[in-house]
């Protein structure tokens, strides 16, 4: 068993390849075994999280998920718990391995209950797992909206029941905010669906167990990031080895979300960082940041340049598009860069150009802006946000990194997609985004590979605030700029 953490990578099957998966092992293996195993893990890790739990609930449903929940409490009744099960099903409906486990936890005499218990020191969500094909109802909502309004620690069997293992998607279930503490013990295959959209507040902590068949001939559907490696800087290097960046955008009146980008490149270890603002009554210098070279946006040659383009660049940033399209070597584009390529074909035909010219392109949407670029909506966007930064990747010839909980990196069709796990709600403030940018175009500037940059720059992006002290005054997005080098 293994826990899931930012710093772990390795391969997300979908549910058809976990079931591919399942079947050939359950063809290796005497009948039942892999049912056994799943309930003894959940055992053991209910058992760590809740060592002098006196009573814990377990809801089990009608099909092999419920199976799992019954071996547990037979597991558990073994070890001197006392487990209660609620069932939401029907005892003749049951497929064989439940029915046999069923009656083991009978066997091992735990306790069926009509209802939930009033209180419990855990709860362990064995209703749906990989199975659940609608949104749960009436008692296993209510068992659900319960489970989650109690204080105690909810423990779920593979899936939380409702979450689309597959996409994340789970708005038409009841897991209220973060109440309780979520852990989630998956089997088999790590599912991309715990990772992004809503499977993060909902599986919490998540746990792994291969239950002794590892190894596998399927493709996954994506991979976690993992964390980037250190990159040592050779003595003998001087700044034009971590090359030139050019910010283009800070509009009247939004000069900050430019300098912000310019910052974390600075701080991120760009050789040289320029600052091309769209306001030419701005300032000439930042005083509390000589080392940005501040310029007019339409002076700054970008041939031998990466240009991060759209922070704080209103609708002004429009003129300026099709000139840094064209001329840019390497390029991020963000927010009102974004909006503006959204509403315009000319500018989306310059920008899938770009890829057949050889230069590398990162655009970083939030999911609204994605929708625009997508034309559907925001909520299509996060129904399926692996697909999404797919569609976008391939429609514009770039990398595309899907911000929200479980920022997605997309390349083409033949890279699987990255979910990052770094980050937390710290980043929700003004200007992080912006800080985002700027990080990407350093490592861009310093010739990674354009989707590396992109999965490093957002590792160490979420990194910064999880390593955020406690104690600390809020992260504002200066101060997130201000540790880029993390
Ligand atoms: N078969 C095996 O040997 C193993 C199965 N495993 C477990 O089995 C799970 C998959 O089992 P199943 O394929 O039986 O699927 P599930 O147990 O996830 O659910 C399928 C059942 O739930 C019903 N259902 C689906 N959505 C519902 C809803 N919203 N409301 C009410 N009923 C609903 C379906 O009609 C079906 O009866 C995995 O997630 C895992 O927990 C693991 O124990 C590994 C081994
Ligand atoms: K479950």
């Amino acid at each position: 068993m293994q826990r899931i953490t930012p710093a772990t990578a390795c391969g997300l099957f979908d549910i058809a390849a976990t079931r591919r998966i399942e079947q050939a092992a359950a063809a290796a293996l005497p009948p039942h075994t892999l049912m056994q195993r799943a309930g003894l893990a959940v055992a053991r890790l209910a058992m760590a999280l809740a060592p002098h739990a006196r009573t814990i609930w377990i809801a089990c449903g009608p099909g092999n998920n419920g199976g799992d929940g019954f071996e547990a409490a037979a597991q558990l009744r073994h070890r001197g718990f006392l487990p209660i099960v609620t069932f939401a099903g029907h005892e003749n409906r049951l497929p064989p391995d439940a029915s046999a486990s069923l009656q083991r936890a009978r066997d091992a005499g735990v306790i069926f209950a009509p209802e939930p218990p009033a209180s419990c020191e855990l709860a362990i969500d064995a209703l749906l797992g990989i199975g659940s094909s609608r949104p749960p109802e009436k008692l296993m909502a209510d068992w659900l909206r319960r489970m989650h309004a109690m204080a105690a620690p909810v423990l779920s069997v593979d899936v939380p029941s409702g979450l689309n293992a597959d996409t994340g998607d789970s708005s038409a279930t009841p897991h209220p905010g973060a109440l309780s503490p979520r852990f989630c013990l998956t089997f088999l295959t790590l599912k991309p669906g715990l990772f992004t959209a809503q499977g993060r507040d909902a599986a919490g902590t998540v746990w792994f167990d291969d239950l002794g068949c590892s190894g596998t001939g399927e493709a996954p559907a994506a991979r976690l990031a993992g964390a980037p490696a250190d990159a040592p800087r050779s003595h003998a290097s001087h700044k034009g080895s971590y090359g030139d960046v050019a910010v283009i955008g800070g509009a009247s009146g939004m000069a900050g979300a430019a300098l912000l980008a310019g910052s974390a490149a600075l701080h991120a270890g760009a050789g040289r960082v320029f600052v091309g603002l769209l306001d030419a009554s701005a300032a000439p210098v930042d005083l509390a940041q000589p080392e940005l070279m501040m310029r007019d946006a339409r002076s700054l040659d970008l041939s031998g340049m990466t240009a991060v383009c759209g922070c704080g660049g209103g609708a002004d940033i429009r003129a300026v598009l099709p000139r840094v399209l064209a001329t840019a070597a390497a390029l991020v584009l963000d927010a009102d860069a974004l909006n503006a390529i959204a509403v315009d074909g000319a500018l989306q035909t310059q920008l899938a150009s770009r890829a057949r010219r050889g230069r590398p392109t990162v655009i970083t949407p939030h999911p609204l802006e994605a929708a625009r670029l997508l034309n559907c909506t925001a909520t299509d966007i996060q129904a399926n946000r692996l697909v999404a930064a797919r569609q976008l990747a391939s429609r514009y010839g770039v990398v595309a990194v899907l911000k929200g909980s479980g920022t997605v990196i997309a390349e083409g069709d033949s890279t699987p997609p990255v979910l990052n796990l770094t980050g937390n709600a710290r980043l929700a403030t003004a200007g992080t985004g912006d800080v985002l940018a700027g990080m990407i175009g350093a490592a861009l500037a310093a010739q990674r590979p354009p989707f590396e940059a992109a999965r490093e720059a957002v590792w160490r992006h979420g990194h910064i605030a999880d390593t955020w002290p406690a104690g600390a005054p809020p992260l504002t997005a200066g101060a997130l700029a201000r540790q880029a080098h993390c």
